[in-house]
């Protein structure tokens, strides 16, 4: 026998005990699972085990049937229930024979351990005789029936009084044997089972059981007990007497309904979840209204409120509040974080916050007076109820006095319903901000429309406006690289500051539209439009209404009113290109205007003023025009403010390759070339041409040529420099050309002395040796 089960029997190690233990006796332990902790020798053999076989098995391989058919319940099922049995079994022996065995279960509580047995033991049948033996051995009675921990009473099969009741018995229903001998329990009032058909039927045959599964009885305090009682008739002495076995289930019963009762309320607290969750995405004060009603409904809880913080966290104001009592309650008041820092520090810290007592915890203490006591608040169990990035507010249950206690289901379902309102209050920004989306975009739409309302109308009172104000200058798009330039550039951002009138002077295509827009570009004015006006353009009997404008019906063609370049220009800037062309007649009128600074529309009487800075262009030599009167002196004084000269290219041939590569970039994007390399020579026959047209020529040549070339270098096609005379070839040596024609002069006139106050080195100013290195370096040579 294993040590274990060496201690577990000297556990139950009672005189009475080992003295039914002897080698003969059939018998096992099992603990409340069922399964041996110990088995005598005699039982395994007549199985046909071995210990180790049955040992820490269950006694369910023994398959364990009751022989009694009138047992409802088998064996091992009965024995669990009602902790007891006297009567026949079945069981599988090992070679799969049954084996027939009376059997006697009691539970046992070892003293050892404290754990609880079944102590099982076996008669070989069909001995009856020995049944009778086993109840009369008194000391087997004793243990089965006087020591067992399970009330057991003896009845008198014919009158069904008590006969004897163990200690157990006493304890639990509260009689001594004393009052109970020669009474029944229907005297006493504990039960009246006895009038029943089943007593009958045990008077009637052999061993009969019978089992009450739903009984009560009641004890002599009067409380009532439920219990399952089990009945069974045994023999002593060869009288047959009745033994009651009481096995109390009022607390399993009680266990039982509570269990009930929290499965109800969890199905409820889940419905009441599934409902409150089914009602995000709605209107947000109706959601916090049934939120409360129905949390404060589910929870059992009198009032119920929530509360939302302010965007700092200093206070938090009450939002919405259920109360079952429908009193005014605390509804839009306000909690300041500051008041009570012990209240919020816990809340924050522990997100939820449960206070049994709110009179006298210290977290609720001091604003108990206020809040709590004039609505008799006792308890309260509050939780945070988290936001997106921070807290949003607070959910508060609260009960008036009660002695509940707030439990871990209440915890749970509190804060999964605070989860529910930080979802509804996620929902509801989401959907404000939706709104507020749909809103703008709306507006968006609208102003957009009226913008193009505006738009159109501007346009077709003024098809001109949109096209002059396009005319942006780029600072990018003009390169130079010479000097003149680079002066003309200086005075422009000198007079571009004033409000001076300039007047642009230079050939055709020399950039003085560019300037005019640098001009603009530069000057306070230019963010307001500049408007372009070509005198040489425009029809000499339109050019007056173009300047200033007509009123509908002035003349035959005038269908609308419409607006001069000057009117246009307000605030800006006028760039009469090719003044020199302006009619004579319109000559007075333009300097009036310009003059006066005002306007007046054809076919009006009034006069508008305008704020105008007036910058001129020309390629025609004014001057002259003045003698030959075909340009009003006047005029020509009040437009020669601020005169500017473009030079013509050819005067400033520095700025030819840079030019070249910058209109061969330009067109070679435009056209989708991989231009990249200009031929020396190219760029030298380029600067050896006299560039009538200037720059708008040179552009237009670099346009062609991108255009043709199908290679990565430039190719000029057809390209012959001009005539002799128009080309100022002569002017373009290199440095070394230049030097050794100056040299060679020079040596010519010293007669190719070098030394000496006479020679050459003297008049070059250079010391001799230098002079003769450069000589050789030119390759200089005397002629022969
Ligand atoms: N410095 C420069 N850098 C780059 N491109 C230039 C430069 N100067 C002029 N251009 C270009 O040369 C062309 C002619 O210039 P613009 O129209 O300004 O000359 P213009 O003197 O006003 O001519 P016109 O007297 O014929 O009206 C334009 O395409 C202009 O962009």
């Amino acid at each position: 026998m294993s040590k274990q089960n060496n201690e577990i029997l000297s556990g139950l190690n009672s005189s009475e005990f080992t003295q039914i233990l002897n080698e003969n006796t059939l018998m096992c332990l099992l603990n409340l699972k069922g399964k041996f902790v110990y088995i005598s020798d005699p039982l395994c053999s007549l199985l046909g085990y071995q210990e180790k076989d049955l040992f820490n098995k269950n006694i369910t391989l023994l398959k364990p049937t009751s022989v009694n058919k009138h047992q409802s319940k088998d064996w091992w099922t009965t024995i669990k229930e009602t902790h007891h049995w006297h009567g026949y079994v079945n069981f599988l022996k090992q070679n799969g024979q049954e084996r027939k065995l009376m059997s006697t279960v009691s539970l046992m509580e070892s003293q050892e351990n404290k754990e609880a047995y079944f102590l099982c033991v076996f008669k070989l049948l069909p001995l009856p005789k020995e049944v009778e033996e086993f109840v009369d051995n008194e000391l087997c009675f004793k243990w089965f029936f006087v020591n067992s921990p399970i009330p057991k009473a003896l009845f008198s099969l014919d009158t069904f009084q008590y006969i004897d009741v163990n200690n157990a018995w006493e304890n639990f229903i509260g009689f001594n044997k004393r009052e109970v001998v020669g009474q029944t329990p229907e005297n006493l009032n504990i039960h009246n089972y006895f009038d029943t058909s089943f007593v009958e039927n045990l008077k009637s045959k052999e061993n009969h059981t019978h089992n009450l599964d739903n009984g009560i009885v009641f004890l002599k305090s009067s409380e009532k007990k439920r219990v399952i009682l089990n009945y069974e008739k045994i023999v002593i002495n060869g009288k047959a007497f009745l033994l009651e076995v009481i096995n109390d289930i009022t607390d399993r019963i009680k266990y039982q309904k509570e269990l009930k009762s929290i499965s109800k309320k969890s199905i409820e607290k889940k419905d009441a979840i599934l409902k409150l969750a089914g009602l995000v995405g709605s209107d947000l004060n109706y959601v916090f209204e049934e939120i409360t009603k129905l949390a404060a409904n589910t929870m059992q809880t009198e009032r119920v409120s929530i509360w939302e913080f302010d965007s700092k966290r200093k206070y938090i104001s009450c939002k919405c509040a259920f109360n079952s009592k429908d009193e005014k309650y605390f509804n839009h008041i306000e909690l300041k974080s500051h008041d009570y820092p012990k209240y919020f520090n816990s809340l924050f810290k522990n997100k939820i916050m449960k206070v049994d007592d709110v009179l006298e915890d210290k977290r609720t203490k001091n604003f108990a007076d206020a809040y709590f006591k004039p609505y008799g608040i006792k308890s309260t169990l509050d939780v945070l109820i988290q936001g997106h990035y921070s807290p949003y507010g607070v959910l508060c249950f609260e009960r008036l006095e009660s002695t509940d206690e707030w439990t871990i289901e209440d915890e749970e379902f509190a804060t999964s319903i605070a989860s529910i309102i930080s979802l509804a209050v996620e929902s509801d920004k989401r959907k404000t901000a939706e709104i507020e989306l749909i809103k703008s975009n709306e507006k968006l739409v609208s102003l957009n429309s009226e913008l193009s309302k505006l738009k159109k109308e501007l346009e077709q009172q003024n098809i001109y406006l949109r096209k002059e104000i396009d005319l942006v200058f780029n600072y990018e798009e003009m390169v130079y690289g010479s000097k003149s330039f680079s002066q003309v550039l200086t005075e422009v951002e000198h007079v571009a500051a004033t409000n001076a009138t300039v007047l642009l002077l230079g050939e055709s295509g020399t950039g003085k539209e560019l300037l005019a827009r640098a001009v603009h570009n530069i000057s306070p004015r230019k963010n307001k439009p500049l408007i372009k006006v070509n005198c040489a353009a425009i029809p000499k009997e339109l050019i007056e209404s173009e300047l200033f404008g007509h009123k509908k019906g002035s003349f035959t063609g005038a269908i609308n009113d419409k607006l001069g370049k000057f009117q246009l220009a307000d605030g800006g800037t006028l760039f009469l290109d090719e003044i020199g062309e302006l009619p004579l007649d319109m000559q007075p009128k333009l300097l009036r205007a310009i003059q006066e600074s005002e306007v007046e529309q054809i076919g009006s009487t009034k006069t508008e003023k305008v704020d105008i800075r007036i910058i001129a262009a020309t390629n025609r030599n004014l001057q002259k025009e003045v003698k030959e009167k075909n340009f009003r002196e006047d005029l020509y004084f009040r437009l020669n403010v601020f005169p500017i000269i473009i030079p013509p290219l050819r005067e400033r041939v520095e700025d030819i390759p840079i030019l070249i590569e910058h209109f061969v970039n330009k067109f070679s994007k435009q056209y989708n070339k991989n231009v990249k390399y200009i031929s020396e020579e190219t760029k030298r026959n380029l600067q050896s041409y006299n560039w009538p047209g200037n720059i708008r020529e040179l552009e237009n040549l670099v346009e062609r040529a991108v255009i043709l070339s199908n290679d990565e270098k430039l190719v000029i096609p057809n390209f012959k420099s001009s005539s002799k005379e128009s080309l100022i070839s002569s002017t373009i040596l290199s440095l070394d050309d230049v030097q050794r024609n100056h040299i060679k002069k020079v040596l010519k006139k010293c007669n190719y002395k070098i030394d000496g106050p006479e020679g050459a080195a003297k008049l070059l100013e250079m010391k001799p040796s230098t002079l003769r290195d450069r000589i050789k370096k030119l390759g200089i040579e005397r002629p022969k």
